[in-house]
């Protein structure tokens, strides 16, 4: 057999572009994208994104050229997803929460050749595009008009629209097939929750096969009503644009959320599936009485990006939501982990069964392999649930590697071929692995390493607690204690005090772990993917000085 191999049938580059093409075969008639009033078909929103390249070509954008998008969850941002690379074009999507001198810093280290931007944003981009160094070529710009918003001025008439692009467009154009499955599609710069944004650079086959993979996870069916909660800025979606054209789903687009519109949307809408940060499912499952609404139906909801608490993950299944929890980074484009579940498991009572969804899992079978390394001698840590080390991982989504960050890309990708992830985990005996926290986040405390991750998720089972946060803070004696900046939920602000959430804590964890300081604060900071700025936080117990021997401290 030596001689067989690799042929010009069996080697085409894999590429999650085609998806589109199949979708307007098969699902043509039915609903591809919903936005207010707005319903395309899957085979309109094929002809929009060939429309789409091809005006972009006719622009001059080519192979490798980076093409930029400044949009919330609407129909453009979903039709960039295949537009842009199908023009040979690497898609650029941009977090919309950022500040305008980061996103001058990100058009400038992408070199991007022109970017879709809401009406929104415009003030934002203006003020990027004058923060550019002199002589820098500012990226062209086209605004993407929203009918659903009256808000909005309508665009000056010598304006580039995205509508009058896609009318210049042709909707029968051959589109730029990859020339190898590695060409890159995707630029993506991390959220910066730990350090400056990196760009994050993807390519056809690793899309290709986290998109596979997350639908397999998942188990999703054809044809489900998919509501955008995730913002599609957010690792693109963790691959779901591309997925909802393998199996025909409704893409349900909402430019913002909060409790009653996704409420009453999954009501109206009949949405089976969405995606959201463990904070969404905290929206969700404290929205009050009259914002709640009855599910119409099983609806799924798939969280990860952050570590989602027990109790939080308790109070949305008592709700009716069927939730799965994932884990991924910008880096893998999308879930690699998943805490997949075992029929056996649902014998158990309601507050186990949370305590084992906790745990970010196995592997997906996409992924090659996952391992947690103990930091000095580079070994597998025992299977004990108890010994911490990093989290590895290698498999065809890890990222090609940073943007023009070689060192960055050394640090990251090593040469024992492993991807670092700066996540910090334990191993079950039952192989199910559980993370405890990123490097940067434990807290030192005596010699003792405590798990922030830990302390949260048993704070955030006291019944007054909507969101905590638990950081280090410098200690004369033990060096670090927990330091826990706690959000109230609506209504029990004053009943409690920060010595009664010590006595609480002092019930149900060790000595060590207890948090020696209680912050109250009305909100929590959160970075633009709704996770919890520890760094923040992290300065604020510093800037409170250290804790002495014995003291407690009580805001
Ligand atoms: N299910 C999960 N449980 C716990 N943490 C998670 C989970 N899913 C993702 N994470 C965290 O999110 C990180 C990936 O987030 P992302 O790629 O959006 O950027 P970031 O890490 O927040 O930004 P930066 O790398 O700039 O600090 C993971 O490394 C991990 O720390």
């Amino acid at each position: 057999m030596e001689k067989l191999g690799a042929n010009p049938a069996n080697s085409c580059p894999l590429t999650p572009l085609g998806f589109i093409e199949r979708a307007a075969t098969v699902y043509g008639d039915c609903p591809s994208v919903v936005y207010g009033d707005t319903v395309f078909t899957w085979s309109q929103t094929h002809r929009r994104c060939l429309r789409l390249a091809s005006a972009l070509a006719s622009l001059g954008v080519s192979r490798r050229d980076v093409v930029s998008v400044l949009l919330p969850n609407v129909p453009a941002m979903y039709e960039a997803h295949f537009g842009v690379p199908m023009s040979g074009a690497v898609l650029n999507s941009i977090n919309t929460r950022l500040d305008a001198r980061t996103v001058s810093v990100l058009l400038r280290h992408s070199g991007s050749r022109l970017i879709l931007v809401d009406p929104a944003l415009v003030p934002v981009l203006g003020e990027a595009l004058r923060l550019l160094p002199p002589g820098h070529p500012a990226p062209r710009v086209v605004l993407v008009e929203d009918p659903q918003e009256k808000d909005f001025s309508p665009a000056p008439a010598a304006a580039l629209t995205y509508e009058k692009l896609l009318e210049m467009g042709d909707p029968e154009f051959r589109w730029v097939r990859p020339a190898s499955e590695w060409d890159p599609m995707i630029l993506n710069y991390t959220s910066g929750t730990t350090s400056a944004p990196k760009g994050v650079v993807h390519c056809h086959r690793g899309i290709f096969v986290v998109t596979m993979d997350s639908l397999v996870s998942w188990s999703v069916p054809e044809q489900p009503t998919y509501l955008w909660t995730l913002p599609m800025f957010h690792a693109n979606g963790w691959s779901f644009p591309w997925g909802m054209a393998v199996v025909g789903g409704t893409n349900v687009c909402l430019r913002r959320v909060d409790a009653a519109e996704v409420y009453d949307t999954i009501a109206r809408r009949g949405v089976t599936h969405l995606c959201g940060a463990p904070v969404v499912l905290n929206m969700l499952a404290n929205a009050p009485e009259g914002v709640r609404r009855p599910l119409p139906g099983k609806v799924h909801i798939l969280t990860a990006g952050a570590p989602p608490p027990a109790a939080v993950l308790g109070r949305t299944e008592a709700i009716g939501f069927d939730v799965s929890h994932g884990y991924g980074l910008t880096e893998t484009a999308g879930l690699v982990l998943l805490c997949a579940w075992k029929g056996e498991w649902n014998k158990l009572p309601a507050s186990e069964r949370a305590r084992l969804k906790a745990r970010q899992g196995v592997r997906t079978p996409g992924m090659a392999e996952v391992d947690i390394v103990d930091g000095e001698t580079g070994r597998s840590v025992p299977r004990d649930g108890a010994t911490m080390g990093e989290i590895v991982l290698r498999g065809g989504c890890v990222t090609m590697g940073y943007f023009k960050d070689e060192d960055a890309t050394r640090a990251a990708i090593r040469d024992d071929g492993w991807f670092y992830t700066g996540d910090v985990g334990v191993m079950h005996p039952d192989g199910y692995l559980e993370i405890r926290d990123r490097s940067k986040d434990v807290i030192i405390s005596g010699g003792e390493n405590i798990s922030s991750v830990e302390v949260e998720s048993l704070l955030y089972g006291h019944p007054a607690v909507n969101e905590a946060a638990v950081v280090a803070r410098p200690d004369e004696f033990w060096g670090e204690t927990p330091c826990a900046f706690v959000s109230l939920k609506e209504g029990a602000g004053g009943a409690v005090t920060a010595a009664e959430v010590i006595a609480w804590s002092r019930e149900r964890m060790p000595g060590y772990m207890v948090p020696k300081t209680v912050v109250f604060r009305a909100e929590l900071p959160k970075t633009s993917t709704g996770k919890i700025q520890k760094y923040v936080l992290r300065n604020l117990a510093k800037e409170m000085g250290p804790t002495r021997r014995g003291v407690s401290s009580k805001m």
